[in-house]
């Protein structure tokens, strides 16, 4: 299967006066994960959302296999994005869900079997972390070449999360994941290459990223 390559950089970002993003490269290979970290408001949702397309910040270049996209989302088969908030409408039923995202319920059932009985259920009447469960691999199962998911681990128990490292493991034979969560113990498990968001708005790529996270104060 032929690589594939995105790559974000040129991004300049500022609301009002206040500069958010201005000096930041990122690539992400089909076949590797790779982890964006970053203190609180430095700027990572932001980053995603513009990567997806649907933040317009004052400039940016996203490219793929090094062809400037303007507008990634409209690439249907290219790229999907789990945002940090539910997304998928409350009184939609999962069944309903899987069809828009074009992802077999069997898949998602057959990583997490408990999720079976929520096949007619609506999204709004699940716990939350069932329903941030059933969004993230509604994304990461798509058939797409890219996933950006913002905050994938939040609201979810441990066994759960180790369980979703073994499908993003899976996933990412084939795709390209960008993976952002403040528990990074997980990303680092799973990631090939790891960036920290510094201030102001500067992507680092880490070589040693325990020890660098220690020193830039990203870790206590
Ligand atoms: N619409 C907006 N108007 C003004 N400021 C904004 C807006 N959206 C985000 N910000 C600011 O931009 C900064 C970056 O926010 P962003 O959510 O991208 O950070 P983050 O790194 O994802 O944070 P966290 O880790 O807490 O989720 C924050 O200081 C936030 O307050």
């Amino acid at each position: 299967m032929t690589k594939r390559v995105l790559e974000a950089d040129s991004f300049w970002l500022e609301y009002g006066s206040t500069k958010i993003l201005q000096n930041i490269y990122l690539r992400v290979e089909t076949g590797q994960t790779v982890g964006l970290l970053g203190r609180n408001g430095t700027g990572k949702s932001s980053l995603l959302r513009m990567l997806f397309g649907t933040l317009r910040g004052q400039s940016q270049s996203v490219r793929v296999d090094q062809k400037y996209l303007s507008h990634p989302y409209q690439h249907k088969t290219l790229l999907r994005y789990l945002p940090q908030h539910p997304f998928v409408p409350p009184n939609l039923r999962v069944e309903a869900a899987c069809h828009a995202y074009e992802v077999p319920f069997a898949a998602l059932e057959g990583y997490f079997p408990e999720l079976g009985k929520y096949h007619t259920e609506r999204l709004g009447d699940l716990s939350g972390g069932a329903q941030r469960l059933v969004e993230t691999l509604l994304i990461l199962l798509s058939p797409v070449d890219f996933v950006l998911l913002d905050e994938p681990f939040s609201h979810l128990a441990p066994v759960v999360v180790e369980r979703l490292e073994e499908v993003i493991r899976a996933q990412a034979q084939t795709k390209g994941i960008l993976l952002s969560d403040h528990a990074y113990r997980p990303v680092l498990n799973l990631s090939d290459v790891v960036y920290l968001l510094v201030p102001v708005g500067r992507t680092v790529l880490l070589q040693d990223p325990l020890e660098e996270l220690r020193w830039r104060g990203y870790l206590p």
